[in-house]
């Protein structure tokens, strides 16, 4: 198949299903060789790149329009649509270092596009004059600096200034608060998200009126994508207060879900942070510093190292997941969507499959966690590989199924937010596929993934996996009560729940069981040697006697 009509079907695939671009090659059933396939890739992130640019020359130069036969509305099945071959050619015209479309001239798409070529560069310049750029590759952008991108702006509660005095300040900027979401923003206009509507900001993408503030230098703001604040939302959904317990974030740095985590606790009890990263770490004490965080415990250690069972986590009810991805839902990155793309197959999926273990590992360490009710797994991916495709597998772990986790139902997962789970990738459960959160750049955030699991009582702990633990907590008690730091009635006191405590009674009965055993054998023992002296006493006087 022609060059540009491979690289105009991939643009369709990836305007229906999203994915990542070589994905999109392979579902579109475009087979090419490995040099061919390189060419193919780069065309379509390119043309990526400029198709804001290129949507809006044609509005000016209505290619569709003008040239209907070549052009037709509904293109025949297989042939890629009109739209997307006018954007890849009008690419290689207008931007490609050869400025020129690579193909016979008398192929009646080129001819079609070439004969307006004068007028497209005209207009061409007049867009580039008017947007201010000084060199026409300027015009590359990321869709986040596209006119309708959003900059979202989260408030931080945390910070001891409250919102309404946020609100003044804006106006005394000059910035006027509108009712409801307007695309595109106006420079001087600002709304609150519809999702996030108590704390998130959004500003046109062009402005940055935080920079002369000290609302942003005194963490009185905080700059973050609105998909990074669900995770945060989702996990703290029906929290009711310190009386519930405490939180961990496995995986922290730089800080953004963690502050805002805790300024969903009010500041208050404890939220545990685990950083692996030494320089990140050093970055997220910063960043908590700043965002004026004082319920949380940051460390520098491995959350797969941290023992589930030990006291200092046993009052953690909320844990938050956001280990590390391929990123490829970062929208500013559409040069690393290229390179991830242009990898050998083989090393991609070597590298997903990697990440995917990774994640796994942590989503069933975090399964562990005694009193553990709620985990949300999230991932700024939009490979299913690294999204459902590990939280199924999470659901069919066997540790999952002991311990009593299951996905939370759309209703406890932002339910107002239209984009979820890809069902294909849920075993075509639909009830799964409902319960988690695929955000994608046409939502105006990065690609993002949420997912949250639950248990509605962590009594639903096998019994066998309860008794373990209640062992451990009694030998780890032996041992501290010969060195006098924890006496048992310390112990006690912190077995709060009635499960425990039931669980506790059935181990002593073990133990009870196990001595009055140890008991009836030292009996039975005795009993032995006895008759044994007797024989041998009996024996000896029958010796004598003979
Ligand atoms: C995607 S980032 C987290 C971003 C963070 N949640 C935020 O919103 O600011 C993943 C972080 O987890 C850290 N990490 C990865 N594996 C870890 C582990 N096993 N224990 C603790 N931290 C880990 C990485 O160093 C990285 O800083």
């Amino acid at each position: 198949m022609n060059f540009y009509k491979s690289a105009a079907l991939a643009l369709d695939h990836l305007e229906k299903n999203q994915g990542s671009v070589k994905g999109s090659l392979a579902a579109a059933g475009i087979k090419s060789t490995p040099g061919e396939g390189k060419r193919i890739l780069a065309l379509v992130i390119e043309t990526l790149k400029y198709k804001p640019t290129l949507l809006q020359l044609l509005l000016t130069v209505p290619l569709q329009s003008l040239e209907k036969p070549t052009f037709p509305k509904r293109s025949p099945r297989g042939s890629p649509s009109s739209q997307s071959l006018i954007l890849v050619l009008l690419h290689d015209l207008l931007f490609s270092s050869k400025r020129k479309i690579e193909a016979s001239d008398l192929w009646p798409p080129k001819q079609s596009i070439v004969k307006h070529q004068t007028r497209l560069k005209a207009e061409l310049v007049k867009i580039q004059i008017k947007s201010g750029k000084s060199r026409i590759t300027d015009l590359a952008k990321s869709s986040n600096a596209s006119s309708e991108a959003i900059r979202y702006i989260r408030y931080n509660p945390n910070s001891g200034r409250s919102l309404p005095n946020l609100h003044n300040e804006l106006s005394k900027l000059g910035f006027m608060k509108l009712d409801k979401p307007k695309y595109p923003l106006g420079e001087k206009e600002y709304f609150m998200d519809e999702h996030l509507g108590d704390v998130l900001l959004c500003f046109n993408g062009g402005v940055d009126w935080w920079n002369k503030s000290d609302w942003y230098d005194g963490g009185g703001v905080i700059l973050q994508d609105k998909a990074s604040c669900l995770p945060a939302k989702v996990l703290m959904w029906g929290w009711r207060g310190e009386e519930e317990g405490e939180c961990i974030d496995a995986t922290a740095a730089p800080g953004n879900k963690t502050s805002f985590v805790s300024a969903l606790m009010d500041n208050k009890g404890k939220l545990h942070a685990f950083e692996r990263s030494p320089n990140r770490y050093k970055t997220l004490t910063r960043m908590l510093e700043k965002a004026h965080c004082k319920n949380v415990v940051a460390q520098r250690a491995d959350f797969l190292e941290s023992d589930p069972e030990s006291r200092e986590y046993r009052k953690v009810t909320r844990i938050l997941l956001d280990p590390s991805c391929s990123g490829s839902g970062i929208v500013n990155r559409l040069d690393y969507l290229l390179e991830d793309d242009v990898e050998e197959s083989d090393s991609k999926t070597e590298r997903l499959e990697k990440l995917a273990s990774f994640q796994l590992q942590m989503i069933l360490h975090a399964f562990k966690f005694q009193s553990a009710k709620r985990i949300v797994y999230s991932t700024c991916s939009i490979h299913p590989e690294e999204d459902e495709r590990v939280v199924l597998s999470a659901l069919q772990s066997k540790i999952a199924k002991e311990n009593g986790w299951k996905l939370a139902p759309r209703e406890q997962v932002i339910p107002t937010w239209d984009r979820r789970g890809r069902k294909e990738e849920m075993g075509g459960d639909e009830d799964l596929a409902q319960g988690v959160i695929r955000c994608l750049p046409e939502d105006r955030t990065n690609g993002f993934f949420v997912s949250c699991f639950i248990r509605d009582d962590p009594s639903g702990i096998s019994i066998k996996s309860q008794i373990s633990n209640v062992q451990k907590q009694k030998r780890e008690e032996g041992k501290s009560s010969k060195n006098g730091k924890r006496p048992r009635e310390e112990v006690e006191s912190n077995i709060e729940d009635v499960t425990n405590e039931r669980i506790e009674e059935e181990v002593d009965e073990q133990e009870q069981e196990q001595e009055s055993q140890v008991t009836k054998e030292k009996t039975l023992a005795q009993l032995e040697r006895n008759r044994r002296k007797k024989a041998a006493q009996k024996a000896k006087k029958r010796k004598v006697e003979e």
